[in-house]
């Protein structure tokens, strides 16, 4: 038996909630701003870096958009698209479903073709390069108005063919899901995928009013479920995927440790429940990090792991053989590492 830590190491798995905004660096903030002459409000690496302590989500979102001011040109989201991909093939994550929030980038005068070409050139380019291979989740930012998101789609139009589905971000706080009900319908009518962020920071009622008015396939965090039982039990009958991202939730302080999240309590109960990274530039760990820190505070077994594992294919936007394939494969590594 191998120990836990490197048996997370060599599991294949899929990340299935990452900002593409949120895996940039503290490194690749300086190099970037040095890149495009723009000037940051802090004098080192280390300054940045020691920023990163939130009291909550709006605290972090407002350190998030004000770093998110360095991404001006296509090959500066090539970039941070490519760090990331290089980081997940070193972590063995063979698919990647990652969010990108436009609203944030074109209200600074950046073009839709600018993250489009970038991101995507950066996802064509590891997919050929031995993976992982990517989809693209176009992210609407909850705290502005519906009209805004309705804007922005219109302007995704051309670009659709190479964006897998639409999300729902930032702050949670106020903004309920029924707030987006026409641009959620669009988006269904369009063929297009659709998840949202609810129950992070937000009420139980949030996570259901995103499956019956918004119609989700997946629930991004979705951790307050477990404040209303039949609701759990919903999302466990009806095989409904929770994206949740542990780090996240304790570094913005939604649970005091890892010992009182609910991850735990979720499995137990059914849930098709999937370990992610959130912004992993911003709360101290990639993926393999959120496994672990699940596996240790709550001594789960190597079988269990894997499930984690097995499930973040089972909720993938892959087809169904290529599931079948991937999950496979998580059940031929158990075996071969005597678990
Ligand atoms: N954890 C999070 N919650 C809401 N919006 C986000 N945008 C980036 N990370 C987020
Ligand atoms: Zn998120």
């Amino acid at each position: 038996m191998l120990d836990t830590e490197r048996f997370i190491a060599r599991l294949p798995k899929a990340e299935l909630h990452l900002h593409i905004e949120g895996a940039l660096e503290p490194e690749m903030v300086f190099a970037l701003a040095a890149r495009n002459g723009v000037a940051l409000p802090y004098a080192s690496v280390e300054a940045l870096r020691s920023a990163y302590d939130f009291e909550n989500l709006q605290e972090f979102l407002d350190l998030y958009y004000q770093a998110t001011q360095v991404l001006l040109t296509a090959r500066d989201f090539h970039d941070l698209a490519a760090s990331y991909l290089r980081r997940a093939r070193d972590e063995n994550i063979r698919h990647a479903e990652i969010f990108f929030d436009p609203q944030a980038h074109l209200r600074r005068g950046v073009a839709f073709e600018a993250i489009m070409e970038g991101l995507t050139g950066a996802f064509d380019a590891a997919a050929s390069a031995g993976g992982p291979t990517s989809r693209l989740i176009m992210c609407f930012l909850r705290d502005l108005d519906e009209a805004d998101a309705l804007e922005t789609f219109d302007k995704a139009r051309s670009w659709l063919d190479k964006i897998a589905g639409v999300g729902l971000d930032s702050a949670e706080a106020g903004n309920p899901p029924s707030k987006f009900a026409r641009l959620f319908e669009r988006a269904r009518a369009m063929g297009l995928h659709v998840v949202a962020h609810a129950g992070e920071e937000g009420p139980a009622a949030y996570v259901a009013q995103a499956l019956d008015i918004l119609e989700v396939e997946r629930i991004d965090h979705g951790v307050h479920a477990i404040d209303d039982p039949a609701l759990v039990e919903r999302l466990a009958r009806h095989r409904v995927p929770l994206t949740i991202c542990p780090l996240s939730n304790i570094r913005l302080r939604v649970y005091p440790d890892m010992r009182a999240h609910p991850i735990r309590r979720l499995m137990a109960q059914g849930v098709v429940a999937t370990v992610n990274s959130d912004d992993p530039a911003y709360f101290g760990g990639y993926v393999n990090a959120n496994y672990l820190a699940v596996a240790q505070a709550f001594a789960l077994t190597p079988a269990e792991i894997a499930t984690l594992a097995k499930n973040s294919f089972e909720a993938s936007f892959l087809a169904e053989a290529e599931k079948r394939q991937l999950i496979a494969d998580v059940e031929a590594y158990a075996v071969s590492t005597g678990d």
